[in-house]
């Protein structure tokens, strides 16, 4: 199975990071560090590294550092089978950019993330609690990973969308025209979340088993219209209302997962969402394997907070179990030698600058 790890990561005006170096040749690596020190901007750089773009929203402000002009970011990787690449990451007042080095040695479709990396923020609950369209963003990039076809499937299910939308927003009175391939190109987009979604079940309910709190809870997908119904029905039963408001209502641009017990919405306190989403993650990697992806890096921001010792204990074993290497963050360095696997490091961060400790 293809694997890649970091071998040494150089940061250049990142947030409050005015220059930093780290070897990372190891299994893991621990970043701890006061509030503020600048440990989750080093899971950052790897992110922008792999994806081109940060994970954090706007609202957390520009990226390069307030005193430079532009922010630098060089990865080495070491690649099995692979030979070793180095990928560059640039953000200026021009915008972004990122190289790969010596060019083609990865054959890389531009759409699939340079280097697969799995991320648990220090804000699990927003996935779990927030906007509907972070779950559906969530599920269709995990399906897309899996299924080759899923992304032809979603453009072409997001025009049509948008073009029956235009229709209703002029009020045309028959939207028949493009109603039938609307439903043709949900009912694949649907099928596809689906098989995902069952496929994902499987190996979630086997990793809770190991957390007796997470007893009863199960995974529930909601396809954007009513159970019970198909779309065509669930459409003809609200089309009044659709050329009132001028967009469409039932869909799978309104689908959603959620957490069930007995039946209904489950809730859950902020340490069991935290393992709920660690939880989903480690399915995902297991689909993703079982379907020829290389081994994601895995990212934990702040693994511990919400967390007893105990859980983290458990959750830190499945993620070492992986074989993947880890980049973890936490405010204090951890009291217990966790079982880290075969190697690992730890960078004390404070005021942007790391520091190697044994
Ligand atoms: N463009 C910027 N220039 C300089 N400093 C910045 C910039 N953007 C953010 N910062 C600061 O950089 C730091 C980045 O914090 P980061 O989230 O990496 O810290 P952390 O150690 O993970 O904190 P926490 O434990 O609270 O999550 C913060 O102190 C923030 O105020």
């Amino acid at each position: 199975m293809r694997t890649y790890r970091l071998v040494s990561l150089d940061i250049d005006g990142l947030r409050n990071i005015e220059r930093a170096r780290l070897d990372t040749d190891v299994s893991a690596v621990w970043l701890f560090g006061a509030n503020g020190a600048g440990k989750s901007s080093v899971l950052e750089a790897l992110y922008l590294l792999a994806r081109g773009r940060t994970y954090r929203g706007r609202k957390f402000g520009p990226l390069v550092n307030r005193d430079q002009s532009r922010t630098r970011i060089k990865g080495s990787f070491a690649s099995e089978p692979d030979a070793p690449f180095e990928v560059r990451f640039v953000q200026d007042s021009k915008g972004a950019q990122r190289e790969i080095r010596p060019p083609g040695v990865l054959d890389h479709d531009p759409d699939v993330p340079l280097i697969p990396t799995k991320l648990v923020t220090d804000n699990p609950q927003s996935l779990i609690e927030g906007d509907p369209q972070l779950r559906r963003l969530f599920l269709d990039w995990n399906t897309s990973l899996w299924n080759d076809r899923f992304k032809g499937q979603r453009y072409t299910f997001q025009r049509l969308l948008l073009q029956r939308n235009a229709a209703l927003k002029a009020k045309w009175k028959d939207t028949a025209q493009w109603d039938s391939l609307f439903v043709e190109a949900a009912q694949s987009i649907d099928e596809s979340r689906r098989a995902f979604l069952e496929g994902l079940r499987m190996p979630f309910l086997c990793l809770k088993a190991d957390f007796p709190f997470l007893d009863d809870l199960d995974l529930e997908y909601d396809p954007g219209w009513p159970h019970g119904l198909a779309l065509t029905e669930a459409m003809d039963a609200c089309r009044d209302q659709e050329r009132s408001r001028g967009f469409t209502l039932r869909g799978p641009h309104r689908a959603d997962f959620y957490l069930s017990r007995d039946g209904e919405r489950a809730s859950l306190s902020r340490g069991q969402m935290k393992v709920v989403v660690s939880l989903l993650q480690l399915a995902c990697e297991q689909l993703h394997r079982s379907a020829g992806a290389p081994r994601s890096i895995w990212l934990l921001d702040d693994l511990q907070a919400e967390l007893d010792r105990n859980h983290v204990r458990k959750l830190w074993s499945l993620f070492v179990e992986t074989g993947s290497q880890i980049f973890v963050t936490g405010v204090s360095r951890p009291s217990d030698p966790l079982d880290a696997g075969p190697s690992a490091a730890m960078f004390h961060v404070e005021h942007g600058v790391l520091n190697r400790e044994v």
